[in-house]
């Protein structure tokens, strides 16, 4: 038996999350904690075989996430040329996906590499965690439970949750996050709707470069970047 009590300090070092300055992170769900995409994107093809529109391939569908399941649906519906798709054209290929995605919300879908371990540390270390996602609320718990990492966050803020006029970019959710959960709040995202509304809500912002987005990840004007989720933990220490 080990009878040499570990000092506090020595624990504090045996988990550096403990010494981070945030109550909370907050993280976005699609492309952040789940790679989503190939179940986002059979849901997506689902609706355009219903309008008579060919599939898109799973790296067309990738940089179009962020914004919510009506804008994926709108833009892919609008193609090459960016046009208006009106509502009644709209409206019930947006529910057909809904219906699809709700069925088979869990086929593919898995956490990305590393992020478990992450969220263990900061859970260990009294970090509140929360999810403020572009999602329909009901669709992100849905999700997150069916993987078993429902229990993990605090608070889940959807994007129909404060109304859809105020979903990412907007600051209000995360304003909402850090209201359920306390500050000071740091933000982890993977896409320019994310990195603007923590720049919007006042928050320190990470940004992770193998999600989903339209640009490269240096002109999201992220505070950090980081490749993999063992780095998360160092990139928030130096917020
Ligand atoms: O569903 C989407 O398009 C966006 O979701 P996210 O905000 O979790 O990236
Ligand atoms: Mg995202």
């Amino acid at each position: 038996m080990d009878d040499q009590p570990r000092s506090l300090s020595a624990s504090r070092f045996a988990n550096p999350a403990k010494t981070l300055r945030f109550r909370t992170v907050g993280f976005d769900l699609d492309g952040t904690l789940l790679e989503t995409a190939p179940d986002i994107a059979a849901a997506l093809n689902h609706a355009l075989k219903i309008a008579g529109r060919p599939a898109l391939s799973y790296d067309e569908v990738r940089p179009m996430i962020g914004g919510g399941a009506k804008r994926l649906l709108a833009r892919a519906l609008a193609g090459a040329d960016g046009g208006r798709v009106p509502g009644d054209v709209l409206d019930p290929l947006y529910t057909e996906l809904l219906d699809h995605y709700r069925r088979n919300i869990a086929v593919e879908t898995r956490p990305y590499d590393g992020l478990l371990s992450a969220l263990d540390q900061l859970a260990d270390a009294g970090i509140a965690v929360g999810v403020a996602t572009n999602k329909l609320e009901s669709l992100a718990r849905e999700l997150l439970s069916q993987l078993g990492m429902a229990d993990r966050f605090a608070c889940v803020i959807g994007g129909d949750t404060l109304g859809t006029d105020r979903a990412k970019p907007e600051p209000d959710m995360l304003h909402e996050l850090e209201r359920r959960c306390g500050g000071p709040t740091a933000f982890v995202g993977d896409s320019i709707y994310d990195t603007r509304a923590a720049k919007a809500a006042g928050q320190p912002c990470v940004a992770v470069s193998f999600g989903y987005r339209n640009e490269p990840v240096e002109e999201l004007g992220a505070d950090r970047v980081i490749d993999h989720y063992d780095d998360l933990i160092g990139a928030l220490a130096t917020l």
